[in-house]
């Protein structure tokens, strides 16, 4: 298998609803190299969770083909299954009694370990994940962080080269969130396990992904390094923000007409211009906008986000489909 750990061609997988078929992934390509951390950015409904419970086997693609962990997708899913760790979107409820402790052991047992194995590994992965010192507590008397660090360490109990986390700081504080990222990457640090994660938080992308391939409506349109995908929009955003009755159109207009632009989008409340020096251009802007008889609620300069890229990408904001 060499370097790669998923290489998957023409994925798709469509649905069959009342209202007619749902194409949720669309023939996607896609290729992982041991040691990366990936994530799969999107809005919701991109097909971010459809695309990880087909390569975790747990959905059979519609067409296409892959080979994850070196075991081909298809015709040997079980042996793909041993290969990987997966982590579901939310914590499965707890039952009232059981034990940290007990419940990764018996998860590593479940897997294929002998017992004194399994006890082995436990010793290992919760010092890693913070849980050294919890494994007498019950399940239901864990924190939020420390809930999603457990499942992230059920997920590890068998040693996999290649873990699937799906949203895993949903729902967690922002120190939790953070804690829990520098906690993933000691995974591949330390143990030299390949990620995948989905996720629709743009600063975890950012943060956390060697490489982010950023999904939309069951395609995959940008595949890069954060910081590529960010170059590709070279120069700064200035945001204008209008009242709902302002014509952004017209605005947009008039900011095209007033000068050299690389790039403007008009989305429900802002118009976002592109523009090689922020700090030069908003008194011209402000000017023609004035002359047009048009007023901005607010002006602000910033270099360009990931935000921006899905929007320079798709029309649209993700920060506004995620609220
Ligand atoms: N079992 C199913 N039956 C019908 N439609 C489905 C099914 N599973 C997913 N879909 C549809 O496929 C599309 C992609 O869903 P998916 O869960 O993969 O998106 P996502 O990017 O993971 O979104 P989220 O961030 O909300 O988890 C959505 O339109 C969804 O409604």
């Amino acid at each position: 298998m060499g370097d790669t750990m998923i290489s998957a061609r023409g994925l798709a997988r469509s649905f069959k609803t009342k209202s007619g078929p749902v194409h949720a992934v669309r023939g996607i390509d896609l290729d992982v190299r041991a040691g990366e951390i990936v994530g799969l950015l999107g809005p919701n409904g991109a097909g971010k969770t459809t695309t990880l419970r087909m390569l975790t086997t747990l959905l059979m693609p519609s067409e296409g083909h892959a080979t994850v962990a070196g075991k081909d997708l298809i015709r040997e899913p079980r042996e793909v299954r041993r290969r990987i760790g997966y982590v579901a979107q939310v914590g499965a409820a707890p039952s009232a009694g059981t034990l940290v402790g007990e419940e990764l052991v018996t998860q590593g047992r479940l897997q294929g370990l002998a017992k004194a194995e399994a006890t082995a590994r436990l010793a290992e992965v919760a010092p890693r994940l913070d849980l050294g010192g919890l494994e007498g507590r019950a399940l239901l008397e864990l924190s939020g962080g420390q809930r999603r660090r457990f499942d992230v360490a059920l997920g590890l109990m068998h040693s996999p080269p290649l873990v699937f986390l799906d949203e895993p700081t949903t729902g967690l504080d922002p120190q939790s969130r953070a804690n829990l990222w520098q906690h993933i990457r000691g995974l591949r640090g330390d143990m030299g396990v390949t990620v995948v994660i989905t996720t629709h938080y743009l600063d975890e992308a950012d943060a956390l992904a060697d490489r982010v391939l950023v999904m939309d409506g069951g395609a995959i349109v940008a595949d890069d390094t954060p910081d590529a995908l960010k170059a590709r929009i070279s120069g700064d955003v200035v945001t204008l923000e209008f009242a709902p009755d302002q014509p952004r159109e017209r605005a947009e207009e008039v900011v095209r007409q007033a000068m050299e632009v690389r790039e403007v989008v008009t989305t429900e409340t802002a118009v976002l211009v592109t523009v090689d020096s922020g700090a030069t251009a908003v008194a011209p802007i402000l000017r023609a906008l004035d002359a047009a008889g048009l007023s901005p609620a607010s002006i602000a300069v910033n270099r360009p986000t990931l935000d921006d890229v899905f929007l320079t990408l798709t029309g649209r904001s993700l920060r506004d489909e995620a609220a």
